[in-house]
C-alpha cells in the first residue's frame, strides 16, 4: 500500500508513480481552501489558459480558482471555466492534488476536472488567455504541452489527466518560487 502523504483527497487506493524530497519532511498545516482547476482534452489537443494575474501569473494552467461558500467544487468548476475561457463543459473529476506554500494561510486543497467537449466560444478573458496545446509532439499548429512554462508539480500529473487515470498527490513549495521541495503522486487502482 503506498504511503499517501497527509492531505491527500482520495476514494480509491493509489499506487505511486512519481515522487521526490524524501529527505524532507511534509510541512504541517492547519487550514486547507479549496480551488477547482479545469481541462479541455479533444482530438490530440488540450486547452490551457496563460495566466494574467494572480496565483501563477505568468504561467499556463487549466481554468479554475477559488470554491465560493455554498458551491460544491463541480458547480465551482462549471463557474471558473465559463469566467475564465467563455465557454460551458460536462466536466467530471479526475484528480485531486494538495499543496502548501510557505507564508500562505492556506494550503491548496486543489479537485481537477475534465471534458472532452464543450460549448460556447473561447474567448480571452481579464484573467486567462486560452491557447490549443498538442497533446503529443508539436504539429504544424500546434505547440506541444510547455511544461517549463507551468507549475513545477504539473509533468507528474498531466500524463495521468493525458491518459484518462485518476490521480492525487501533493507538492511542498518554496515560498515564492516554482520550486518543489518534496512531492508525491499517485494514481488509482481498483480496490
Ligand atoms: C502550487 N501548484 C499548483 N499547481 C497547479 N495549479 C495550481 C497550483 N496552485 C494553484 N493552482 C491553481 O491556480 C488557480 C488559482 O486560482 P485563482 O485564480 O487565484 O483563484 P480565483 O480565480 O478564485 O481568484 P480571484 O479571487 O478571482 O483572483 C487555481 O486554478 C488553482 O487550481
Amino acid at each position: 500500500m503506498a504511503d499517501v502523504p497527509p492531505g491527500v483527497v482520495h476514494s480509491e487506493p493509489l499506487v505511486e508513480t512519481a515522487s521526490g524530497g524524501a529527505d524532507v519532511k511534509w510541512t504541517a498545516y492547519e487550514k486547507t481552501k479549496q480551488y477547482t482547476n479545469a481541462f479541455i482534452l479533444q482530438d490530440g489537443k488540450i486547452l490551457l489558459g496563460y495566466k494574467k494575474r494572480g496565483i501563477g501569473e505568468g504561467l499556463w494552467n487549466g481554468f479554475g480558482g477559488k470554491v465560493e461558500p455554498g458551491e460544491t467544487p463541480a458547480q465551482a468548476a462549471v463557474r471558473e471555466l465559463k469566467e475564465e475561457a467563455g465557454i460551458e463543459a460536462p466536466l467530471r473529476e479526475c484528480g485531486t492534488l494538495f499543496f502548501h506554500v510557505p507564508g500562505l494561510e492556506n494550503a491548496f486543497d486543489i479537485r481537477l476536472f475534465v471534458a472532452n467537449e464543450y460549448s460556447g466560444e473561447i474567448i480571452e478573458t481579464d484573467e486567462m488567455r486560452p491557447r490549443w496545446f498538442s497533446t503529443g509532439d508539436a504539429t504544424a499548429d500546434l505547440e506541444p504541452i510547455p511544461y517549463a512554462k507551468m507549475w513545477a508539480d504539473d509533468v507528474y500529473w498531466i500524463p495521468h489527466l493525458l491518459a484518462g487515470e485518476k490521480f492525487a498527490g501533493r507538492a511542498d513549495f518554496t515560498a515564492d518560487s516554482n520550486t518543489m521541495t518534496k512531492y508525491w503522486f499517485g494514481k488509482e487502482v481498483e480496490a
